[in-house]
C-alpha cells in the first residue's frame, strides 16, 4: 500500500493512503483513526448507486452504526442550499442526529469532498471527516490540503474554510467507472502539476497518448500529484504563498467555468483552457519560455480537453476576477509558468492583467 503523511501544526497531521481495492478495507482504515462509533457517509446520486454499499458494508463489519445521505451530482449542487439540506439530514434523528463525536466520509468526486468538507467544517463548529475521492480529479488534488468551500453566485468556492480531513482514502479501482470525459477531466490537474512542479511527470504524460496506456502509470501518477500538493501545503496551508502555485490556470479557469454557468465545462476543462491563456500572457510578457503554450496545449488535444474557451464578453470576463482569491486590494498575485516544471507569482495592478487578457481572447 502507497501511503504518505501531511504534516500540520496542532495535531492535524493525517495520512494518504493509496491503494487498489481500499474502499473494501474503509472501515479498518478509519478504526486506526476514530475510536467513535457512529459514521455518516455522504455521497452523490451518480456514487452512490456504485459504490456506497460497499463503504457502508466495510464500515458495518468494523463494528460502526452508520447513516447514509446523498444529493444530486454535479457542480450546480455546490452551493449554500445543499449545504443546508444536508445539515438537515446529519440532524434528521434517523437513525440518529451527528454530534461532534461522530465522523462524517465524503464518498465522491471534487464536489463532494469540498461541499461535505465544509458542511462538516461548520456544523455544530466542526465535525471530524475523512475523505474517499472517487474521481481522478479529487484522488490527485481536491481530496488532499484541506480546502472546503461552495460556490456562491459571484463565483466559485466563495464561501469557504481551511479543513482538514483525518484521512485520505483513495482507491484507484473506482476510477475505472468514470467516463472518458471526467476521467480526462481529471488529467488536467494531473497536467497542472507537471507544468508548475515536475517536467518528468509531463514527459510521462507526453509520452502516453490514451487513457489504456496511462493505466499502468495510475497509482504512481496519483502519489507523484499528492506528495507534491502535501508538500506545498506542509510549507503553506493557508495560501498566502508558495501554495498560490497550485491555482496554475485557475484565474481565468474559473471565469470560463462560471461564465458558462457550470455546465459548458467541468472544472478540469476550464482549467485547461486557464493554463493555455496564462502561458500565452506569460509568452507575451517575455516570462514564459517560448512554445510552452504550444507544448501544453498539444497534450491538452492528445487527451480530448479543450485549448481554448468558448467567446464570452471581456466586460463579464474581466468582472469575475474581482473575486478570485489571490486578489489584494488593486492588485492579483497571477500564476506563470516560466518553463514546463517551473512557476513563478507575479504580483501585477488588476487593470494591467485584465489589458493582457484582452490582448489574447
Ligand atoms: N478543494 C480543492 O483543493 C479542489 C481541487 C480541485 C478541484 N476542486 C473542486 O472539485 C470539483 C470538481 O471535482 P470532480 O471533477 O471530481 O467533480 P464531481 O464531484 O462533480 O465528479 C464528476 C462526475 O463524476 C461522477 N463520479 C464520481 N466518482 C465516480 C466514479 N468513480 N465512477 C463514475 N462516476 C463518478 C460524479 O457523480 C459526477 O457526475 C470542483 O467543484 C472544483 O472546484 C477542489
Ligand atoms: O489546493 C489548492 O490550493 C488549489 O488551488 C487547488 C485547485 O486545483 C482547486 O481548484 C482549488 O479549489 C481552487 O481554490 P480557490 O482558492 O481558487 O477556490
Ligand atoms: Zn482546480
Amino acid at each position: 500500500m502507497k501511503s504518505l503523511h501531511v504534516n500540520l501544526s496542532g495535531g492535524r497531521d493525517y495520512d494518504i493512503f493509496i491503494q487498489n481495492g481500499l474502499l473494501r478495507q474503509a472501515g479498518e482504515k478509519i478504526k486506526e483513526v476514530y475510536k467513535g462509533g457512529r459514521i455518516a457517509v455522504i455521497t452523490d446520486s451518480n456514487v452512490k448507486p456504485l459504490y456506497a454499499e460497499t463503504v457502508l458494508e466495510s464500515l458495518k463489519k468494523a463494528g460502526f452504526q452508520v447513516k447514509l445521505l446523498d444529493f444530486p451530482a454535479g457542480e450546480p449542487s455546490k452551493n449554500l442550499d445543499t449545504v443546508v439540506s444536508l445539515y438537515d439530514g446529519l440532524l434528521n434523528p434517523d437513525p440518529f442526529p451527528v454530534t461532534r463525536g461522530d465522523l462524517i466520509v465524503a464518498l465522491g468526486g471534487g464536489v463532494v469532498g469540498d461541499m461535505v468538507g465544509f458542511a462538516a467544517a461548520t456544523l455544530l463548529r466542526g465535525i471530524p471527516f475523512v475523505q474517499i475521492p472517487t474521481t481522478l480529479l479529487a484522488q490527485v488534488d481536491s481530496s488532499v490540503g484541506g480546502k472546503v468551500a461552495v460556490d456562491l453566485k459571484q463565483g466559485k468556492n466563495l464561501a469557504g474554510v481551511f479543513y482538514q480531513p483525518k484521512r485520505v482514502l483513495i482507491d484507484p479501482e473506482t476510477l475505472t467507472t468514470l467516463s472518458d470525459r471526467v476521467f480526462f477531466d481529471g488529467l488536467s490537474e494531473v497536467i497542472k502539476y507537471g507544468m508548475i512542479r515536475d517536467e518528468e511527470l509531463f514527459e510521462l504524460l507526453e509520452s502516453c497518448h490514451s487513457r489504456e496506456e496511462l493505466l499502468p502509470h495510475m497509482e504512481e501518477i496519483i502519489r507523484v500529484c499528492c506528495h507534491i500538493k502535501k508538500e506545498i501545503v506542509e510549507r503553506d496551508e493557508m495560501d498566502t504563498g508558495e501554495r498560490m502555485v497550485l491555482n496554475f490556470g485557475h484565474t481565468l479557469g474559473h471565469a470560463y467555468e462560471k461564465l458558462g454557468h457550470y455546465s459548458t465545462y467541468m472544472h478540469g476543462e476550464a482549467v485547461a483552457c486557464g493554463m493555455v491563456s496564462i502561458c500565452e500572457i506569460g509568452e507575451r510578457q517575455g516570462r514564459t519560455l517560448p512554445g510552452t503554450a504550444d507544448r501544453l496545449k498539444k497534450m491538452l488535444c492528445t487527451y480530448g480537453l479543450p485549448v481554448e474557451a468558448q467567446k464570452v464578453p471581456q466586460e463579464a470576463l474581466i468582472g469575475t476576477l474581482a473575486y478570485d482569491k489571490k486578489g489584494s486590494g488593486g492588485s492579483i498575485t497571477l500564476v506563470l509558468c516560466e518553463r514546463i516544471g517551473k512557476a513563478a507569482l507575479q504580483k501585477v495592478p488588476k487593470e494591467t492583467f485584465a489589458q493582457w487578457v484582452h490582448e489574447i481572447v
